[in-house]
Formats: C-alpha cells, structure tokens, sequence
C-alpha cells in the first residue's frame, strides 16, 4: 500500500541545539523520496520522527492524512529498514521475512506465502529454506528489503541501507531499489550523503543542512536550478563567482558587474523576482557549462593551472580575475597547462543566487 506524507513545521532539540529547525514537506503517495546532506544535518532524525522512534519537539507529522502525534512505531503505517539490518541468523530466510507477519499473529501458511512472494520480488524466492550466513551482502540486503515489504506499509523509511557494501554492490542494489519500489508503488524515503546515490534512485531529493531544508525538487531541477548555495554544492561540483547587479539591460535582461567586467544575464537566471539595483548576487555555473567560446557570456581570461583527463571529459582549473574556475573541458579539447584560455559561461545554464549573508 502506499500514502502521502505531510511534514508541518517539525522541530527536534537536543538541550539548545537544534536537529531539525521548522521543517515541513509535502510528499506524495509513491515517490520515491531521498533526504540527502552532510554527516549531522539531521536526516536521521527527521527519518526517527516519521518512523515514531523520536519525537518532535514541534510540529506535526501527517501520514495517509492521520495525525502521528503520540503514537508508537508498531502503530503507524511505516516500516523502517536500518542499516545494520540484522537477520535472524538461526532463521532461515523465508522465517525471517515472514517474522514481522508472525508477530502479527498470521498463521503460518499465509504468511509463508507472502514471505515467498516478496521474496520472488527480490530475486531469492529459489533460496527461501537457506539461512543468512549462506548469502552475500548483497543478497542479505535483498532479505531485509523482502522483510520490510513484507508486512504492506503505506511507507518504508530506510536509513543508509546501502552505507555498508561496496560500490559497485551499491549501484546494482540502487537500480534494484528503484525498479522494486516502481513495482509495488510504496511511498519511500531513503536517507543517503551520497549525492550521486540520490540522483540515481529519487524522484525528489530533500537537501537538509544544518536541521533545514534548503531545497526540495527532482534531481535534474536541484542541479540545473539549485534554490540555495549549499544545495548548488552539495549537489556535484559548481563554480561560485560574486557579482553586483547595476539594472535592467533592455528586454528580459539584467546587466551586472562581475569579477571580469560587465555582464548581461536572462532574467531567467534568477529563480525569483530579478534582484534591484546595487544586490549582491553570486553566479552558480556547473563546470560543464564552461567552455572556451566563443559564445555566451564572457568570463574573461585565466590560465589553465592542472588538467586530469577523466574519461567523459577533461577537468581543467583555471586561473583568472575570477578566482580558480573549473571547467570540464571535451575530450578532444587540445589545450596544455600554462595555456591561456578565454572562459565563456552558457547563458541559459546560469542561475544568479543572492550572495551568502543578503
Ligand atoms: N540523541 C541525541 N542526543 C543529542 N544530540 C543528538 C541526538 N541525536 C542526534 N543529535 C544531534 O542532532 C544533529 C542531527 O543528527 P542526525 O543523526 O539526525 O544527523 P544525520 O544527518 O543523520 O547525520 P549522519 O549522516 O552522520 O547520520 C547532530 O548534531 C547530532 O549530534
């Protein structure tokens, strides 16, 4: 089954501290949601409110529409999957995954017929009579994800369930997640500090610094269009020039001063109402969306300091009036280090943020 979840105003102190400060979120029946950000923001302890093993200290959370206020996990229509998601080792795996039915008083055959089915769902339904110790990490992954989907809940919360294997582990088990989660349209929400974990598997990332959210869109929207500094670089590499806003530049255009001179950007690059006159903004461009022109929006000159060919492109750090820019240069790009290179930015890839402290 599957419900939305409704985050209102949520706050959660520890003494003067605050791990979560006024979140709310509204997430929808079968999105698969991701809270991504750096060790300490507070995606436990938003994933602990929802899951009703913390409580807030403000605030309200919404599930299928029902108050969560007071009540116990074993209560809600969640089920939480943590990362030491320890198997029964004396079990064997369709006794473990059906473990949670038998608590709830199921008779055996049809719990074991659930328990098979959801182990079908995960590829191991031909290994149900084997016991953990006999799978890899893997595969012990797959059972506990059986095991929580087992009982129905309307929504899974998963904390870091992948942290523990190794990488290449971890991409295949991300694209398993997905597709499973597709499959039986339960509401997900998955913590991570892995941003590329996130862009793989979320509909909508929730970026979280500092027990706030800074943004809350799909991945390609938090990339190409982040609402925050922190969420611009968090989100894979960006390049950060200050810039001072001088007035409107003719048609859908704001004409700035940055640190190589003067600039004409689309009104589009701001996300709200263009800044006036005399605003300290600050430019956010992917490194990708960097290149030697000619064309777009000049950047002045630099030298290009270190290159590292890195199979899709070539990262190079360039030294100008700017500051070191990254831009990811093609493959086939021939420069050298030492080189001189003009940087032009593409206009439309540009999103203009008001500077840290406005
Ligand atoms: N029981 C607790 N008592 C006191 N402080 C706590 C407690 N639980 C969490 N905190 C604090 O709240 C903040 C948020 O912690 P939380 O575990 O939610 O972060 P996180 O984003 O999940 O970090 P990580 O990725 O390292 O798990 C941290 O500063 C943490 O020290």
């Amino acid at each position: 089954m599957t419900a939305p979840v409704s985050v209102r105003g949520v706050s959660r102190f520890y003494g003067e501290a605050a791990a979560l400060a006024d979140v709310s979120l509204e997430i929808a029946a079968g999105e698969f949601i991701v809270l991504l950000g750096p060790s300490g923001c507070g995606k436990t302890t938003l994933l602990s409110i929802l899951g009703g093993f913390v409580s807030p200290s403000a605030g309200q959370v919404f599930i299928g529409g029902r108050d969560m206020g007071g009540l116990p996990p074993a209560k809600r229509p969640t089920t939480t999957m943590f990362q030491d998601y320890a198997l029964f080792p004396h079990m064997s795996l369709i006794d473990n995954v059906g473990f949670g039915l038998r608590m709830r008083g199921q008779p055996r055959r049809a719990r074991d017929a659930r328990a098979l089915e959801c182990l079908d769902m995960v590829g191991l339904s031909a290994s149900a009579k084997r016991r953990p110790h006999e799978l890899s990490g893997g595969q012990r992954q797959r059972v506990a994800l059986a095991r929580a989907l087992a009982v129905d809940p309307d929504v899974l919360l998963l904390d870091e369930p992948l942290g523990a294997l190794d990488l290449g582990l971890r991409r295949q088990m991300q694209e398993e997640l997905k597709a499973i989660q597709k499959r039986v349209g339960t509401t997900f929400i998955h913590v991570t500090h892995d941003q590329e974990e996130a862009m793989a598997i979320a509909d909508r990332i929730v970026v979280m610094n500092a027990g706030k959210v800074e943004d809350f869109a799909t991945p390609a929207e938090i990339y190409l269009r982040p609402r925050s500094l922190f969420s611009a670089g968090f989100m894979g590499e960006c390049n950060f020039l200050p810039a001072r806003v001088e007035g409107p530049a003719g048609q859908g255009a704001l004409a700035l001063t940055g640190p190589s001179g003067p600039l004409t950007l689309p009104d589009a690059a701001f996300l709200g109402p263009a800044p006036a006159p005399g605003a300290e903004v600050t430019l956010c461009i992917r490194p990708e969306h960097l290149g030697p022109g000619p064309g777009g929006i000049p950047l002045g000159e630099g030298r290009i300091e270190r290159l590292a060919f890195l199979g899709a492109h070539t990262r190079a750090v360039v030294a100008g009036a700017a500051g070191p820019l990254i831009a990811a240069l093609p493959q086939t790009s021939p420069a050298r280090e030492g080189d001189s290179i003009a940087l032009w930015a593409a206009p439309e890839a540009l999103v203009a943020l008001p500077a840290a402290g406005d």
